[in-house]
């Protein structure tokens, strides 16, 4: 496929411009960024890795920043359906963020509509390739060039690679020259550049910068001033040892030729430089509103102290080192002190001189924070007994309490992170009660891998934070065994992963081992050095706390992230092996009904409960039967929970196809996303009926309940109530109305679910002819045998519907409550339903008639033709 000329990704905003006096409101001026790219989806991830870069970037943006402003949520619907199927699969959660939403566009030979109404939709504008913006006709150029003086929104434009070499070119309509494909050296950056805010203008980037392309900007204009410079690479190019000019790597355009401000780059993101830059960049050319935080919280965890083998242990020597480095590090991170974690059934389990070493770490307790491990680093899920996993627990309190370790920091890490994630659920419990532990860090949530998605969650009040790795593990004790050895820790420090892990997240919990403050004390090495270069070359501000404040802190940043979703655990190896042999996937349900609610899901659970094959949930006594696990509260549960409900089936019954019926998940808002984070396979199926007849039958059904609202108030009343109602009618009225909205809800369960794995039922069909309801049921749901369930239901003439065959003479109906005697539907009533329904219908008509998978539902046909 021939790429596309321009493709776009857009960060759209809300900024609201005074077109008389053409000024920007400055405190509601929105994050937007719009990148024009050179290449369409298909080929973007190759170039120059920009686009891979920038995405990373932006989601760091997206995830941390705390100016951006929410944009309405309309709007942000509207965007992902367009975006989420390029992108989906490696972009999740920027795509789904809630602030800055994105959008990906591949556009002709026009710019996007840059305007809505008043409002201006970009505060930045990327091209990843310069010459694009350069070779724009002079329409569309006009048009974004005025836009940009109109909104005063800044132009990112970074000259990407090509085969021929410009020397001296001038740039199209600029007093600026360019020198392309050069191998260059030692960067340094302008102190005096109004651009730098995160990044700070610290030393020279010593050595050879990435990549042999880079483009170098010359000018003779008050507009250019230099933001980094470089030097020619001398092996290249000899000198004869003289002194060569600076060359100038990234220029800032202060607009004074066309009243457009911008920032060029002369290579792409792989220098890690220019990642810092570029965030400048986006911050400075949207004044400010794209911009991170600059405060970082450090808190580096030791863990295993007191387990390791002979040889691998800490020596007094290696205590001291500890010492003096903290007292180093605090003088540049405020508040910092190593955390501890310890196992104390391995104290003194090393040779003379390490076991000194543990002495030398209590004689020396107070200097540090501490927590505890599991007595014998033992793994928290392969306990299924509460008691005995409190007496081990209770153990290691002893231990401390007995040593003078201090037992109140409210946190706890478990040996490989087991129990966290997936959640363990005695694990939490014996972490109340024997520790009162409040918060505690994983690296597994939702999954270890890519680690900038690494997310929190709060689970029976325990603060679960994301912890970072720091490339050194139990293993990694001498620095000639570290993989790739000296110079790829050294990368890593210097503008690497570690380095960047520190710029892109203001909490950092990370993860070190005993083992690796002996031995060559790489951790020391590794975080002194990192927490140098980052005060070279940022401002950020480094300071630690203690867990518990980090753990509010985060979620206070992070307030999104206090709801867990529980993923499936066997879509992950690693959580397989923390996950107690007992529990297994088997016992997941394969499919949902998912009501909505009155349409005769009970009847569908029953007749499925008929198939040899099929085996439902135990009861729950508290919902009337049904789970209602992904909506409500239950889902605070935990999964243990839930998958008590689906116990492993005994010997001789196994394999066959569990489901799980809960009426109230087909519109549940949160119901979609976290049903597919479990159970991504799961086939749904869904039943509908006319929407006012549902309705209608809510009422009866809340009114044979005994509710006095609907006891008092008539149908027509509940559903006309209006919004300044009491809340108890105005919750009458949505129960009866909202589940009608079928196409919204159902778009949402198709944002997650594939259309193959949706079955939709017609309602009325149930009633009239369950067997082929339950035939075209078994064909999607492959179910095999075959039931033939016109030898076990039969219409019942006094109950009106269909029954379980119990014998010659007697049928097995549903109890009272379904197929309620009722009187019909007041004309009022019905009359305002139809209009209330009617867009709503319509929705679904074309949502139907899209899905192509069934015929239109006769009810469908008539409550629309009623309203046409
Ligand atoms: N075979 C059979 N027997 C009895 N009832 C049947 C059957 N098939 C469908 N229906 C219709 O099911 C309606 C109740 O729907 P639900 O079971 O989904 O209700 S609930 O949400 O679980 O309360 C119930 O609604 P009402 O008629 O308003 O009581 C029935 O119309």
């Amino acid at each position: 496929m021939k790429p596309q000329e321009v493709a776009l990704a857009l960060y759209p905003s809300q900024f609201t411009i005074s077109p008389s006096l053409k000024q920007i409101k400055l405190n509601q001026l929105g994050p937007g960024v719009v990148v024009l790219q050179q290449t369409d989806k298909h080929t973007f991830e190759h170039a120059s890795g920009f686009h891979s870069e920038f995405l990373l970037q932006m989601s760091f943006l997206q995830t941390h920043s705390q100016s951006f402003p929410e944009s309405p949520d309309r709007q942000n619907e509207a965007i992902f359906t367009e975006v989420e199927k390029p992108f989906s699969v490696t972009l999740p959660r920027l795509l789904k963020a809630k602030v800055c939403s994105y959008k990906i566009e591949v556009a002709g030979k026009n710019v996007p509509v840059l305007t809505i109404q008043d409002k201006g939709r970009y505060g930045v504008i990327v091209f990843e390739n310069l010459e694009k913006y350069l070779q724009m006709d002079n329409w569309n150029r006009q048009l974004l060039d005025k836009y940009c003086r109109d909104y005063s929104v800044g132009i990112i434009g970074f000259v990407a690679p090509s085969e021929e070499t410009l020397v001296g070119a001038q740039l199209r309509g600029f007093p600026l020259y360019v020198h392309t494909n050069l191998r260059l050296r030692d960067a340094s950056l302008n102190p005096g550049s109004p651009v730098l805010r995160l990044t700070r203008a610290g030393d020279t980037a010593w050595g050879p910068l990435p990549g042999g392309d880079w483009a170098i900007f010359q000018h003779n204009h008050s507009s250019y001033e230099p933001l980094e410079w470089a030097q020619r690479n001398n092996q290249d190019y000899p000198t004869d040892g003289l002194i060569q000019p600076p060359l100038a790597t990234v220029i800032q355009d202060h607009g004074r030729v066309d009243g457009i401000q911008r920032v060029l780059f002369g290579s792409g993101l792989r220098f890690w430089l220019h990642r810092l830059l570029f965030l400048d960049a986006l911050s400075y050319l949207s004044h400010g509103q794209l911009s991170l935080n600059l405060e970082r919280r450090i808190l580096i965890d030791v863990d295993d102290i007191f387990v390791g083998e002979k040889g691998t242990r800490l020596k007094p020597d290696d205590v001291h080192a500890l010492i003096a480095t903290q007292n180093r590090i605090a003088g540049l991170v405020p508040g910092f002190r190593f955390n501890l974690g310890f196992s104390g059934k391995y104290f003194h389990h090393g040779t003379h001189e390490e076991n000194l070493g543990d002495d030398m770490l209590l004689r020396n307790v107070d200097q540090f924070n501490w927590f505890s491990h599991m007595w014998n680093h033992q793994q928290p899920h392969l306990y299924d007994n509460l008691t005995t996993l409190m007496n081990d627990m209770i153990l290691n309190k002893d231990f401390a309490n007995e040593k003078g370790i201090p037992t109140d920091s409210g946190y706890s890490v478990s040996p490989h992170h087991s129990g966290v994630y997936p959640a363990h659920e005695l694990l939490y419990m014996a972490w109340k009660k024997v520790w009162n532990i409040r918060v505690t860090s994983t690296e597994e949530y939702p999954h270890l891998r890519p680690a900038r998605l690494r997310r929190g969650f709060i689970h029976r009040n325990i603060m679960v934070l994301p912890r970072q790795t720091c490339g050194l593990f139990t293993h990694t004790m001498y620095i000639d065994r570290y993989p790739g050895g000296r110079d790829k820790l050294d990368e890593s420090i210097q503008g690497g992963e570690l380095f960047q892990t520190i710029v892109y997240n203001p909490i950092n919990i990370f993860m070190t081992h005993m083992s690796n403050y002996g031995s060559d004390r790489l951790a020391l090495y590794t975080f002194e050095s990192v927490i140098k270069f980052l005060r070279c070359w940022t401002n950020l501000k480094l300071t630690s706390a203690p867990p518990l404040l980090l753990g509010e802190t985060y979620f206070k940043l992070h307030p999104d992230e206090t709801d867990p979703v529980w993923g499936n655990p066997c879509d992950d190896q690693r959580h397989i092996k923390i996950w107690s042999r007992n529990k297994s996937c088997d016992t997941l349900p394969k499919f949902l009904v998912i009501g909505p609610q009155k349409t005769g899901t009970t009847a569908l659970y029953t007749f499925l409960s008929l198939h040899p094959s099929v085996a439902s949930n135990l009861p729950n006594p508290d919902t009337f039967e049904e789970i209602q696990f992904f909506n409500g509260n239950n889902y605070y549960r935990g999964l243990d929970w839930y998958q008590n409900f689906f116990p492993v089936q005994p010997n001789g019954t196994g394999g066959r196809y569990m489901f799980e019926k809960s009426a109230t998940y087909f519109d549940g808002e949160l119901v979609p996303k976290r049903a597919h984070a479990l159970l991504p396979h799961a086939k749904l199926v869904t039943i509908l009926i006319s929407p006012a007849k549902r309705a209608y039958s809510w009422y009866q059904h809340i009114k044979a309940h005994g509710d006095p609202i609907a006891n008092n108030y008539s149908f027509f009343q509940v559903i006309m109530a209006s919004d300044s109602a009491p809340k108890p009618l105005r919750d009458l009225r949505n129960r009866c109305l909202n589940p009608g909205k079928y196409a919204q809800h159902l778009e949402r369960w198709l944002a997650y679910y594939p259309q193959q794995q949706l079955q939709i039922i017609d309602g009325e069909q149930l009633k009239s002819n369950p067997v082929e309801v339950m035939m075209e049921l078994q064909r999607f749901l492959k179910l095999s045998p075959t039931f033939d369930y016109s030898e076990h239901l039969r219409f019942d003439n006094k109950k009106g519907f269909y029954c379980q065959i119990v014998n010659e003479n007697k049928n097995k109906c549903l109890g009272k409550s379904k197929g309620r005697q009722y009187p019909p539907m007041d004309e009022k009533s019905a009359k305002w339903l139809q209009r209330y329904y009617q867009n709503h219908n319509s929705a679904l008509n074309k949502l139907l008639k899209k899905l192509g998978s069934r015929p239109i539902p006769q009810w469908l046909k008539d409550d629309l033709s009623t309203t046409s």
